[in-house]
């Protein structure tokens, strides 16, 4: 099979809120049309690779590619362009409370791609139906939603302008197992459906199974191992191996352990 592109490629990325070194050195490569899920414990810096992505928080030293060029160095309007191909689920799908679920959808239709009002009405409503939302629930507004319908409407939101890259963070955070599966599922045949690349963070095992490709490990603000998604059960690696395994005992520390806290 011929060699795919790398569409994203993160080299030696750090970033510090004071003396709180978050990210130290981390790369990641995301080839074109793979869909790569990072897992890590609590507070080990995932949400800030994505938001160092996006261009939300800026990074101390390293180097963002995409499509080859490093959006870090790259005027704005330039990184704009590269960033503006990045459709994003939120973690807790954040909805605008103030527009219907419709106008949601269609935000980045009529915004970014400037489609006119009614044609992005239609759009938004073909959209919804293909997260399986019918078009009744175009005109209510989110919080006439439950937690599993609103994460349908920002992942119709996140594929509504047909990115090429797209980045879920948390996707099934505060569902039951079942629509957690529900929404796994869509999220696996809205990437295969556009050939999407995909960057996902979580600390959801079952998630992880269900839409990663491959998996990256982020530990200490590097990634310490990174494979194919069927290995993670038998990678070799004690952190890995104890973080899919959900083990207290192993090599990763808790911030509870005793020997932290002494001294
Ligand atoms: N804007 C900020 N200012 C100061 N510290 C921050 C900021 N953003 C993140 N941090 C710190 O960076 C660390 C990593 O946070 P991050 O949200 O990336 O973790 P995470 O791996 O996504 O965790 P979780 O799985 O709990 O969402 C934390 O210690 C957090 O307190």
């Amino acid at each position: 099979m011929a060699a795919r592109e790398t569409k994203i490629s993160v080299k030696g990325l750090a970033k510090a809120f004071g003396r709180n070194h978050v990210l130290r050195g981390l790369d990641i490569e995301v080839e074109a049309g793979t869909s790569v899920v990072v897992i890590g414990g609590s507070g080990t810096g995932k949400s800030v690779l994505i938001k160092s992505i996006l261009g939300i928080v800026e990074p101390d030293a390293g180097q963002i590619l995409i499509d080859g060029q490093d959006v870090l160095a790259a005027s704005r309007r330039q990184a704009q362009a590269l960033r503006g191909q990045i459709g994003m689920l939120f973690q807790g799908a954040a909805l605008f409370d103030s527009l219907p679920v419709w106008e949601n959808v269609a935000f980045g239709l009529m915004a970014k791609a400037k489609i006119p009002r009614d044609q992005a009405r239609v759009r938004a409503v073909e959209t919804l139906e293909a997260v399986g939302l019918g078009e009744p629930v175009a005109d209510l507004f989110p919080a006439e939603l439950s937690g599993g319908m609103q994460k349908r409407v920002g992942l119709a939101r996140a594929i509504a302008t047909r990115p090429a890259i797209l980045f879920f963070d948390e996707p099934t955070t505060g569902l039951d197992p079942i629509m957690a599966d529900v929404i796994n599922d869509l999220i696996r045949s809205v990437v295969s459906d556009l050939g999407a690349t995909a960057l996902s963070i979580t600390h959801d095992m079952a998630s992880v199974r269900k839409i990663a490709d491959r998996v990256a490990m982020l530990y200490e603000g590097r990634i310490i191992w990174e494979g194919p998604a069927k290995d993670i059960d038998a990678s070799g690696n004690p952190f890995v191996d104890q973080f899919v395994h959900g083990r207290a005992d192993g090599p990763i520390a808790t911030i509870q352990a005793p020997q932290r806290r002494a001294g």
